[in-house]
């Protein structure tokens, strides 16, 4: 509780069970949110929210080196998946540099999902959502899941939920909404949700690779030309879609 995320935090740190929520309902998880630090002032009115550095716990006293470690790592190996996602789409591997994500924005959660416990179990499958069905926001989210509790589903294209193994060793990698709307929808930012029916505690790591804060998002021309040259999609700017998603997931006690 010494590092509570609340709004004074720019909604950076520990969330207790059921103070996410997820189109209007508590999520059954905790966490502990972190942000690419926003210094005051450097995206002006669509900053704002979310200005702050991250909270880190004392012990153990590695902990934020490790973690900062882990980001740098993973920022590394999404900025190498987005050249792949370029080269597949057909334009140029710098496609997502620039002003595009070229300073990429990162988020990343530390998600605990409490188990079934035997006297709750009927109640739990008709309410307990570890966290419920959404679309991620950005470009790239790599999901590092524990390896014994199936609880991640992706709804596929025939609209069934269907589970997301855990297989050692791997990411589960989601597409985000922005890459969605640059790709014109030749990517699909994919539905998913989390239900631990498991009487284990689940643990994961889900790193979000965003484009720039302030990037203005909209259909690539060359995707364009190879979806029938209308764009399926309104612009967006980036900022303004996390900062929104952002105060509707937040149950806090001061705003
Ligand atoms: O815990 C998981 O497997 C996924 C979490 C998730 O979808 C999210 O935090 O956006
Ligand atoms: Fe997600």
């Amino acid at each position: 509780m010494k590092i509570k995320m609340t709004a004074k935090t720019g909604f950076r740190g520990y969330q207790r069970i059921g103070e996410n929520v997820t189109k209007g309902k508590p999520d059954m998880h905790e966490a502990i949110d972190c942000y690419k630090e926003v210094k005051h002032g450097m995206y002006g009115a669509l900053g704002e929210t979310l200005e702050g550095h991250n909270h880190w716990p004392v012990n153990p006293s590695n902990f934020n080196s490790v973690m900062e470690e882990y980001i740098s790592l993973v920022t590394d190996l999404s900025r190498k998946i987005m050249r792949g996602i370029a080269l597949a789409l057909g334009g140029s591997p710098n496609e997502f540099e620039g002003e595009r994500a070229g300073d990429p924005f990162w988020v990343m959660r530390l998600i605990g999902y409490p188990g079934v416990s035997v006297s709750n179990s009927p109640y739990m499958l008709e309410n307990d959502i570890g966290c419920g069905a959404h679309t991620d926001y950005g470009l790239l989210t790599l999901v590092n899941q524990d390896d014994e509790i199936s609880a991640l589903q992706v709804r596929n294209l025939s609209g069934e939920w269907i589970w997301a193994l855990p297989i050692p060793g791997t990411f589960v990698c989601n597409i985000g909404d922005m890459l969605k709307i640059w790709s014109n929808g030749l990517y699909e930012s994919t539905l998913h949700r989390v239900i631990n029916n498991s009487p284990k505690y689940r643990v994961s790591v889900a790193f979000f690779y965003e484009p720039n804060f302030d990037a203005v998002v909209m259909p690539l021309d060359f995707c364009k030309q190879k979806t029938g040259g209308v764009e399926k999609f309104e612009k967006a700017v980036y900022g303004e879609h996390l900062v929104s998603k952002v105060l509707t997931n937040f149950k806090t006690e001061e705003t």
